[in-house]
């Protein structure tokens, strides 16, 4: 997946920025069914992954959803697009915290702190924020991979995320064999080629959708 992005980038000039945004809304779709309209707490990193969930809480701030965000370090610590994407949900109002204490349980978390770029167990406000989430009664939605899941082996080095849905991007990862929650497919508008380029084998699996549910057999 880090091949399908830097091709995706480097040969074809796709931005990151544009796929996070893809990634957000189609986020976004699936929070729907699951908040129902209730309030909504997006925990988001500092990586690309926190990226896609700060997106989403835009989406939903936008259709009048209580949102709020946890960021798992200072705003000062982001770079980048995942700034640029703090700075607009600044401008917008969005009430952003770093901590989860006394945090209200929400209808629904949105995990977006750590994707395929998990190295090791979890440490810190992220795994803090992870243990809140997991004895939170409530449901989860995790971004692409659930925060502490390893991408690739499904190992849990230490505390993870266990969520109802993920919803993963591009292609699933065989880490989430394993999965109990559902999964669900998001297009992020990857160009065919580059799978071709990496030598994938790979035949568009989204038809006139930009997402699908996935069944593990
Ligand atoms: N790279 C890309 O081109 C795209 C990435 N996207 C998303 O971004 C993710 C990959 O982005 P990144 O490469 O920035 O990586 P991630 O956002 O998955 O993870 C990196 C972040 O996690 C933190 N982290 C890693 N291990 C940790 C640990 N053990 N304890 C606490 N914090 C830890 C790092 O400090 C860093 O802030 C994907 O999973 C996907 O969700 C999408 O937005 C679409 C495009
Ligand atoms: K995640």
């Amino acid at each position: 997946m880090r091949d399908v992005d830097r091709v995706a980038i480097e040969a074809y000039g796709l931005s990151l920025l544009q796929m996070m945004e893809q990634a957000g809304r189609g986020l976004t779709r699936e929070t729907f069914a699951l908040a129902n309209g209730g309030s909504v707490v997006v925990l988001a990193g500092g990586g690309g992954n926190g990226g896609g969930g700060l997106a989403c809480a835009r989406h939903l701030a936008n259709r009048s959803y209580p949102v709020t965000v946890v960021l798992d370090r200072e705003p000062a610590a982001l770079s980048g697009v995942v700034a640029a994407q703090h700075e607009l949900l600044e401008r917008m109002g969005i009430p952003i915290r770093t901590d989860v204490t006394a945090l209200e349980t929400p209808a629904l978390v949105v995990d977006a702190l750590v994707g395929y770029g998990l190295e090791g167990p979890l440490r810190g406000l992220t795994r803090e924020f992870v243990q809140w989430a997991e004895n939170a009664e409530t449901t989860v939605l995790s971004l692409d991979v659930p925060s502490g899941i390893d991408a690739t082996t499904g190992a849990e080095p230490g505390d993870a995320v266990h969520p109802a849905r993920t919803f993963t991007l591009a292609l699933p990862k065989t880490g989430l064999r394993d999965t109990t929650g559902e999964l669900v497919l998001g297009d992020i508008s990857i160009p065919s080629g580059v799978y071709e380029t990496i030598g994938i084998p790979y035949t568009p699996p989204f038809g006139h959708e930009f997402s699908v549910r996935l069944t593990i057999t």
